[in-house]
């Protein structure tokens, strides 16, 4: 990384939030600037739902929704669009027909916005899509330490004899040697599944478990230090599925659960990751039909700058 001027967002000063198309946070097109230390990337893509759909229109709701964030980050205290250069690379085109050739698409633009050595954070779309980004991270990385805040496992095997799905992109990654077996998190776990097994076939993938309800005896501080502890130095991929969060917090998501992480609770989490090995991130299955008030969105938005902010950290060589 050079000491070049770096390009941040438009000043809210002097030109209203809501006055312009909408990039992320109103960054730059990635065309708007000579080099991507981290591109956000939208992949509307939805086919992958086994209930509500509507997550093709999570990447333009959460942008519409990042209109009021901040240069600077005072618990961290960073400056996440003046430590890097974040640009907006727009959205993926996929095939909302094909699945196959959809997830062929989203691993070869991955493979294509990074070539240069960015970073991608990118805004699904279904869950189904963690799976092509970590096919592609994988040819860097080797196996990846996979974080994921889900109140579901989406460790299942097949939905109507269905491979490639959302509840089903780890599985997937695990069979494919994708996981670094040895260093895999889910965090917000809760609610019923379908069997005992559930549970065993996701251990053996690798994952352990900080559930929601943990976070009732022991806080965030207890899920952060278990969270660390587990990611180690590893290259680390954080696929945040915003149902996660109570759908209180977050009520614009295909399959919402009860009992979830507070929004404060979320953020915090992701702070704790300060310092780590981050190599990538999601943020998926906002479904903006269902939201009410930007509330889910917003969520998503600030997700996406606690994201940045330790990605900031990470390349400054700075940390909590
Ligand atoms: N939201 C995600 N990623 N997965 C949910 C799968 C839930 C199910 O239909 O059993
Ligand atoms: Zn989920
Ligand atoms: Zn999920």
């Amino acid at each position: 990384m050079t000491d070049a001027p770096r390009t941040g967002p438009v000043d809210a000063t002097r030109i209203p939030r809501y006055a312009d198309p909408g990039t992320f946070a109103r960054l730059p097109r990635a065309d708007q600037v000579d080099q991507v230390d981290v591109a956000i990337v939208g992949v509307p893509f939805d086919t992958g739902v086994s209930y509500r759909p509507g997550a093709r229109f999570g990447p333009g709701h959460v942008r519409a929704s990042s209109k009021l964030l901040r240069p600077y980050h005072p618990p961290l205290d960073v400056e996440p669009f003046h430590a890097q250069q974040v640009a907006d690379a727009g959205d993926m085109g996929v095939n909302p027909f094909d699945i196959e050739e959809a997830i062929a698409t989203i691993e070869r633009r991955s493979d294509e916005l990074r070539a240069d050595g960015a970073k991608l954070l990118t805004i699904g779309g279904d869950h189904t899509i963690a799976l092509p980004l970590l096919r592609s991270l994988h040819r860097d990385h080797g196996p990846i330490a996979v974080l994921h805040f889900d109140a579901h496992l989406d460790t299942w095997d097949t939905y109507f004899g269905a491979p490639y799905t959302h509840g089903t992109p780890f599985r997937r990654a695990g069979e494919e040697g994708l996981l670094d077996p040895e260093h895999c998190m889910h965090i917000g776990i809760r609610g019923p599944l379908y069997s005992r097994e559930d549970l065993a076939d996701d251990d053996a993938l690798g994952f352990q478990i900080v559930r929601a309800d943990d976070y009732e005896t022991g806080g965030t501080a207890a899920a952060v230090e278990r969270m660390r502890a587990r990611l180690g130095d590893r290259p680390v991929y954080v696929s945040v599925d915003i149902d996660v969060l109570d759908p209180a917090h977050a009520p614009g998501t295909g399959t919402p659960e009860a009992g979830g992480l507070t929004s404060r609770e979320l953020l915090a989490t992701l702070r704790g990751l300060a310092g780590l090995n981050l190599v990538g991130a999601d943020i998926v299955e906002v479904a903006p039909a269902y939201d009410h008030a930007e509330i889910t969105g917003i969520a998503a938005a600030h997700v996406g700058y606690e994201l940045l902010s330790v990605l900031a950290l990470d390349r400054s060589g700075e940390s909590q």
